[in-house]
């Protein structure tokens, strides 16, 4: 169903490269030392189909949050949207950070697409990551889901550094959601398309048939 682009972001030390790279290589890196946008080229089956996986990486400016360009913002089929179970600060900017997805999207859709926004669809996962650290805690399990709720997408808290499989469900569950989308996506197309010759056909034969039974009549 051709390739997946996710940007993993977040702010500052929420743990964006290790959670990629766990994701990547089941293992856990502690410190990765990165001052650009990474993309990392992965293969993976969805579907008993070979996809292949592009997964940005992006760094953090200073300011403490990874700024996301627009240009980047249009180029994800998929977000995983990453906070730090301890850092209070990397939970309250997630609103600005997923507000600026929206609003840039949106805007990409009535540029060039008008009114046809099924076909500009992107999906979002929250983490909070480090809940190895939950006698640092600052942001409840409550908050997270309650957050994810209003944004009607799936959340999970996970710990890079302890599991592989934290970290791997989530994402999976992400990519199957845009595979499955683009799937539904392809179909409603081929559909429409399918519409459009039928409407193009009634057109020629149908207008015809219409014609004739009035003559007879
Ligand atoms: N305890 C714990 N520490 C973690 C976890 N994930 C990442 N860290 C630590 O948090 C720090 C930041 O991790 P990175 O993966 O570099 O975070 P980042 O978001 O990519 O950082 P920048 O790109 O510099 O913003 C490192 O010291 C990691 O060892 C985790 O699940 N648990």
């Amino acid at each position: 169903m051709g390739d997946i682009n996710l940007v993993v972001v977040g702010s500052e030390s929420v743990g964006k490269s290790a959670l990629t790279v766990r994701f990547l290589t089941r293992r856990y890196i502690g410190e990765y030392q990165s001052d650009t946008d990474i993309v990392y080229r992965h293969q993976t089956m969805i579907d008993g189909e070979q996809t292949n996986i592009e997964i940005l990486d992006v760094s953090t400016g200073k300011g403490g949050d990874s700024l996301l360009t627009d240009k980047q913002i249009r180029w994800a089929d998929g977000f995983v949207i990453v906070y730090s179970i301890c850092d209070r600060g990397s939970f309250n900017r997630l609103r600005d950070l997923i507000r600026d997805i929206r609003d840039i999207r949106a805007s990409e859709n009535n540029h060039h697409h008008g009114h046809r926004d099924q076909y500009n669809h992107y999906s979002m996962v929250i983490i909070g990551n480090k809940s190895d650290l939950e006698h640092r805690r600052t942001v409840s399990t409550e908050e997270g889901k309650a957050l994810a709720a209003t944004l009607e997408c799936p959340f999970a808290e996970v710990s890079a550094a302890d599991s592989y499989h934290d970290v791997a469900k989530p994402v999976q569950g992400l990519l199957r959601t845009v595979h499955d989308t683009k799937v539904m996506l392809k179909k409603r197309r081929n559909s429409q398309k399918f519409v459009n010759v039928a409407k193009a056909l009634t057109g020629m034969f149908g207008g015809r048939k219409t014609t004739r039974k009035r003559r007879s009549l």
